[in-house]
């Protein structure tokens, strides 16, 4: 039997109570299992968002971020125009993870999923970082819950929508020439960021490369014919696009003023640090193309099977990001807005409600 040594919960655990329409937090000290899911919003279908696995300073650490998190499903299903709402779940991390196949994993996840289940599908998980299909297949077959992301990686779908996204915003700042031509600055060659590398580089783009794992970067730019910067650097290396693929937070507001691309577009969430970035963006000519919109691919391929669409309706699904990017730079010219703010205003028209600014 596993050890368990996380505190128990306190009053103080939940950040922000009603932050989300349910907050459910989940205890079993006989697997180790801490957890929390944030069902933020289920007015356009069952909440939809993937389990992340990774240690947290806090409880209320982790209660914040899946309820941040889960807000941007919300966001980014009801601009996908998909049925479903917005959720995310958070394993709180204590010490090694269990290997992949472990009986102490399996054990977790099974345990996981009956708690899931218990939400009688108002949340369905699916893959996020430090998760695997093979745990979502355990959530499923062992705890008896509905689960997506269970058979395919959601994560060449994303890179497609992602250079979708890229490509309409390079077409409405140069013209049909889209990337040809054009430096594309992409930072975290994952399994997301190096297929939007060779997307962009197929098109005619030259790329640059960063990661922390530096071999990696090195690797695909020189198979590509491109180069490596530091990761820090990337924000503020010489380009016209740059594609945040890794962390969350890297444009700050006194960051803004020195950021050479005019494009920013890429698959990191939560890529803006505070709101009022939006507006700093757009006031020094930097178009940037929210996140949610443009890392929808992955969930629209996940709908694609839950309809049973055809793969090639499934990509040109997919493809029409780059048709909504190109809608919303339109209007957000048209209204003098940002397009953040245009991307709001079409989630609040579906939502029904306004939603936090
Ligand atoms: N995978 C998907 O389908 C999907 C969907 C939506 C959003 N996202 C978001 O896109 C981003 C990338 O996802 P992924 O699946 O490719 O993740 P991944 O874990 O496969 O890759 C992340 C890469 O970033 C690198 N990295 C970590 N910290 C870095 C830093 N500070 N600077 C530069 N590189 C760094 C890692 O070494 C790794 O190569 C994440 O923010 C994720 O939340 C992914």
């Amino acid at each position: 039997m596993t050890t368990v040594t996380h505190p128990v919960p306190t009053s103080d655990a939940i950040a922000t109570p009603w932050a989300s329409e349910q907050t459910i937090t989940c205890r079993d000290d006989r697997v180790g299992l801490r957890a929390i899911i944030a069902i933020d919003d289920t007015t356009l279908g069952p909440g939809f968002g993937g389990v992340r696995y990774r240690a947290y300073p806090s409880t209320e650490a982790a209660a914040r971020e899946a309820q941040r998190l889960a807000a941007a499903m919300t966001l980014k299903h009801a601009l996908a125009e998909l049925p479903y709402g917005g959720a995310k779940s958070v394993v709180v991390l204590d010490g090694d993870a269990p290997a992949p196949g472990s009986p102490e994993r399996r054990a977790l996840f099974a345990r996981f999923g009956e708690m899931i289940a218990r939400t009688a599908g108002s949340y369905v998980p699916g893959v996020d970082m430090g998760t695997l299909l093979e745990d979502m297949q355990t959530i499923r077959d062992d705890g008896g819950a509905r689960a997506f992301c269970d058979e395919v990686s959601p994560s060449p779908f994303t890179a497609r929508g992602v250079y979708a996204a890229m490509r309409a915003a390079a077409v409405h700042h140069h013209g049909e020439g889209g990337l040809s031509g054009l430096r594309v600055v992409v930072q975290g060659i994952g399994s997301v960021g190096e297929e939007v590398a060779r997307l962009a580089h197929g098109d005619g783009a030259r790329v640059t490369l960063a990661d922390i794992d530096t071999a990696r970067a090195q690797a695909l730019a020189t198979e590509l014919g491109g180069d490596t910067v530091p990761t820090e650097a990337a924000p503020f290396t010489e380009a016209d696009v740059f594609a945040p693929c890794a962390v969350a937070r890297v444009v700050t507001r006194d960051s803004i003023d020195r950021l050479p691309a005019r494009i920013i577009a890429g698959a990191a969430n939560d890529t803006l640090d505070s709101p009022d970035c939006a507006g700093a963006l757009q006031a020094a000519g930097i178009t940037f193309v929210p996140d949610f919109v443009a890392n929808a691919g992955g969930v629209i391929q996940v709908h694609g099977g839950v309809a049973g669409w055809s793969p090639e309706e499934t990509l040109a699904a997919i493809d029409r990001i780059g048709e909504r990017v190109t809608g919303l730079l339109a209007a957000a010219e048209a209204e003098g807005i940002t397009p953040v703010e245009a991307a709001l205003r079409r989630a609040d028209a579906a939502l029904g409600r306004t939603v936090v600014r």
